[in-house]
């Protein structure tokens, strides 16, 4: 369990890390997004004791990360493994050498190294390519092999430093069903600094938003993609242009696949007799559930009977424009 409170950092008095608190539970997914210099990589940084902090807490299945000897945060960094956008392999090495690495640095007898890394790259699926070197592998294979690397000393965490951000859209989809899969079957919790929404809509269980240097937002994917707070839209940017009708009143309603069925507009005009205007509409699909954002224009004689309803149903809602 990663549990951080009150987090801060400064580099030369420019403070980098502002007051940073939330926690990640064993085998949970979490995005780590915002802007570029919002302090993603510095946070990763200090999870993994690369980076010291100057107040607060960050503790590791109970274990400060700060102020421990060389020999005591080698130790503690066996529990955490590190992928990256760049995918850092040792180029003169093959494939087995540099999934061996980790195992070969700590000493551990030939046959245990020859085990694991076998067991890895079935793992990762890439046992083909066990004695090619780098520069004959593409991006998602190189990621593959960076993936196996990492899981070499079985940590209980694997830190991802926009590690499909490099790769086509495809290859991303391979690398996150494998990400997933890991975190399934191995129980490893994952941190996911990323630019890319798609990656959180689709792996994460959790999501943090972070602005210069402080916590914006965070909570269940579903849950913060939902309110749709101020952060995420300045993340996810206006790209779909909506005309807005001039007259009556104009509401975005969004609901969850849980706990409001597909009829929701039907069922409001039959139960309620009022009937209004689709304006927009669209679906998305998450991790464990299916949200729904829909935008109608009701008449402004009705917006209170629409009001009732909707808070009834449970859904949330948001006036655009009113007339
Ligand atoms: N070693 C350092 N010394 C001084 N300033 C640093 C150092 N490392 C990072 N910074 C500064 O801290 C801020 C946050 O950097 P960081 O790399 O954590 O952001 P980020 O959110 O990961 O950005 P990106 O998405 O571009 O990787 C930036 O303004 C950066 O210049």
């Amino acid at each position: 369990m990663i549990e951080i409170s009150n987090l801060q950092k400064s580099f030369n008095e420019r403070k980098i890390l502002k007051n940073i608190s939330f926690t990640i539970d064993d085998g949970e997914i979490c995005g780590l997004v915002g802007r570029s210099g919002a302090g993603k990589s510095t946070l990763l940084r200090c999870i993994n004791g690369l980076e010291s902090y100057d107040a607060g807490s960050l503790k590791i299945d109970g274990f400060e990360v700060k102020n421990h000897s060389e020999k005591e945060i080698r130790q503690f960094r066996k529990n955490i493994g590190m992928i990256f956008q760049s995918f850092s392999l040792m180029e003169r090495k093959t494939v087995y050498q540099n999934v061996a690495l980790p195992m070969e640095c700590w000493g551990y007898g030939k046959e245990e190294i020859d085990k694991r890394v076998k067991e890895l790259l079935k793992i990762v699926d890439i046992e083909d390519k066990i004695h090619e070197k780098p520069r004959s592998l593409s991006g998602g294979q190189k990621q593959r092999v960076a993936i196996a690397r990492a899981l070499t000393l079985h940590p209980k965490i694997l830190l991802c430093d926009e590690a499909t951000s490099a790769l086509d859209p495809k290859t991303t989809q391979s690398i996150l069903l494998l990400l997933k899969k890991i975190n399934e079957t191995l129980g490893i919790a994952v941190v996911f600094v990323t630019h890319q929404m798609s990656v959180v809509r689709q792996i994460c269980h959790k999501v943090c938003i972070l602005e210069n240097g402080e916590i914006m937002a965070k909570g269940a994917v579903n849950e913060v993609f939902m309110d749709q707070p101020q952060s995420l839209r300045n993340l996810l940017g206006e790209n779909e242009e909506v005309i807005l009708p001039q007259d009556g009143v104009t509401i975005k309603i969004s609901y969850s696949g849980e706990n409001v069925n597909d009829r929701l507009l039907s069922d409001m005009a039959q139960k309620i007799g009022v009937g209004f205007s689709l304006v927009w509409a669209k679906t998305e699909k998450y991790r464990d559930t299916v949200l729904g954002f829909v935008i109608i224009n009701v008449d402004k004689n009705h917006i209170s009977l629409v009001d009732k309803y909707l808070n009834d149903v449970g859904a949330r809602w948001e006036v655009l424009t009113n007339e």
